[in-house]
């Protein structure tokens, strides 16, 4: 792994990373030619590139409830109540993040407030190439349903043989799932903003995906609404020498793993604690089943900052902004006010990343690509809108009538003022028109 050893009193900055950015000019392109192909030709597209990028032919894209019943069959025990305890963990977890219609009455009589409503249909993304996902289906399903959403869409890749991995499909069954669909990349992402012969539109499109589903939610976005771009995944370690380097070096590998494209960062203290952890690393990547993607991802992607104080340690997290920043060593919870940026924060040795990508209950889904500095783990806002809800009186009406009609004149807007100031004559006077020159 890269190193960058800070000197005293130095400070971590974005110079120091290798972040290219989410923009991918060529991911972008790609898209937008897989985009206008769907728009253009529906399901023939859909085939077309099915069978261009995944290497199989679809005829029906839509997985018959006579497949879903049969998946859950083949699931075994020990995977279908793991899966369960996700589920309930995950639906508990995101119950607590319900909002609620609220509506406030003021002193003179005016109702103002909120109506929430969920979305009517959502589209939910589920990576399918480099790994299976049924964490990512409870991840962004659950919340959906919590949220209230009827119409629960689930797109994934087909694997080899054509179909949808069994586990993927007992899980979207247990998140509540309405509709499956084998079609993955951008060409999902289109089918699901606009429509094909087979698959409606949805109103929203959420879910992690690769740099072209990446690429295909950003131009998507506007005619649909979109969650966020979460990418390539990310961990932040910040270990002292306290730290056992064994577990640190698998927490790194846990995220190295899912992808080349994947970021790991080790904040630290000493050069010796870090070659530690390298060597660690070898030793674990010995028996790796995914000694490829992970090697590639810690020699181009990772980075060693060595620090001399805490204090500098977790300015640099700020900047790296990670998606999931693990903390390993004694008094972490307490610096939990200095952590401005992080998507998920896994306080101690004993909570490792992988809790919470499967059972914890929070979210998976979180921001990557340093967009933690703005940006939330998915949740159940995502799946509602809120509405604002305004009720005047009479008596309220005639108590704002002047600063209204105030602005609006500034504005320059006649009928704007001139529909409170009929209003205000009807109630002090009792005649629409007693205001002078109102009928003219
Ligand atoms: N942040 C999160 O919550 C989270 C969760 C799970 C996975 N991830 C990330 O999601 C990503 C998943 O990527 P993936 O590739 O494994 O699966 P994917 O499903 O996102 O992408 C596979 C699809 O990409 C399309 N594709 C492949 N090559 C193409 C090309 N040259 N041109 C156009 N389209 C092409 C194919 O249609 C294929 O089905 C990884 O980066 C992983 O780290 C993130
Ligand atoms: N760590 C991923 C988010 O970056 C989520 C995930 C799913 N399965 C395993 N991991
Ligand atoms: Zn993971």
């Amino acid at each position: 792994m890269r190193r960058v050893i800070l000197k005293t009193g130095e400070q971590f900055s974005n110079k120091h990373l290798k972040r290219t950015g989410a923009f991918n000019a060529q991911a972008m392109a790609a898209a937008t030619n897989i985009i206008e192909q769907v728009r253009e030709q529906g399901d023939a597209a859909l085939r077309e590139l099915t069978e261009k990028f995944d290497g199989v032919k679809i005829d029906n894209f839509r997985v018959p409830a006579e497949a879903i019943e049969a998946a859950a069959a083949q699931v075994d025990p020990k995977t279908e109540a793991a899966l369960q305890k996700a589920a309930k963990q995950i639906r508990e977890f995101h119950e607590r993040q319900v909002k609620q219609s609220w509506f406030s009455v003021r002193e003179d009589g005016a109702l103002v407030g909120a109506k929430v409503t969920p979305l009517e249909s959502v589209g939910i993304y589920v990576p399918g190439g480099r790994a299976l996902y049924p964490s990512t289906v409870l991840m962004n399903a659950l919340p959906a349903a919590v949220a209230g959403v009827e119409r629960i869409v689930c797109v994934t890749p087909p694997t080899k043989d054509g179909s949808i991995d069994p586990v993927v499909l007992e899980a979207c069954r247990l998140a509540g799932v309405t509709e499956i669909y084998t079609v993955g990349g951008a060409q999902a992402v289109a089918a699901l903003a606009y429509g094909t012969e087979s698959i409606e539109p949805v109103c929203k499109i959420t879910g992690p995906g690769n740099a072209f589903v990446a690429a295909a939610k950003k131009i998507v976005s506007g005619d649909v609404g979109i969650d966020m771009i979460a990418g390539p995944s990310e961990v932040c370690v910040v270990a002292d020498e306290t730290a056992n380097p064994a577990m640190v070096a698998i927490d790194l590998m846990a995220q190295a793993e899912h992808d080349p494209l994947a970021s790991c960062y080790l904040v630290t203290f000493d050069e010796e604690y870090a070659d530690k952890v390298e060597a660690a690393v070898e030793q674990h990547m010995k028996s790796s089943t995914r000694a490829e993607i992970t090697t590639a991802s810690l020699a181009d992607q990772g980075l060693i900052v060595i620090c001399d104080s805490m204090e500098q340690a977790i300015q640099s997290v700020n900047v790296i902004a990670p998606e999931h920043l693990e903390l390993h060593f004694d008094g972490a919870f307490e610096q939990l006010g200095a952590i401005r940026n992080a998507g998920a924060i896994f306080v101690g040795e004993w909570t490792p990343e992988a809790v919470g990508d499967y059972v914890a209950g929070p979210n998976h889904t979180l921001p990557t690509g340093g967009t933690a500095r703005y940006a939330s783990p998915l949740s159940t806002d995502e799946f509602i809108k809120h509405s604002s809800v305004i009720q005047y009186s009479a008596k309220s009406l005639a108590n704002d009538a002047d600063a209204v009609i105030a602005i609006a004149r500034h504005e320059g807007l006649w009928a704007h003022a001139r529909s409170v100031e009929l209003r205000k004559a009807l109630v002090e006077t009792g005649d629409i028109y007693g205001l002078d020159g109102a009928n003219e």
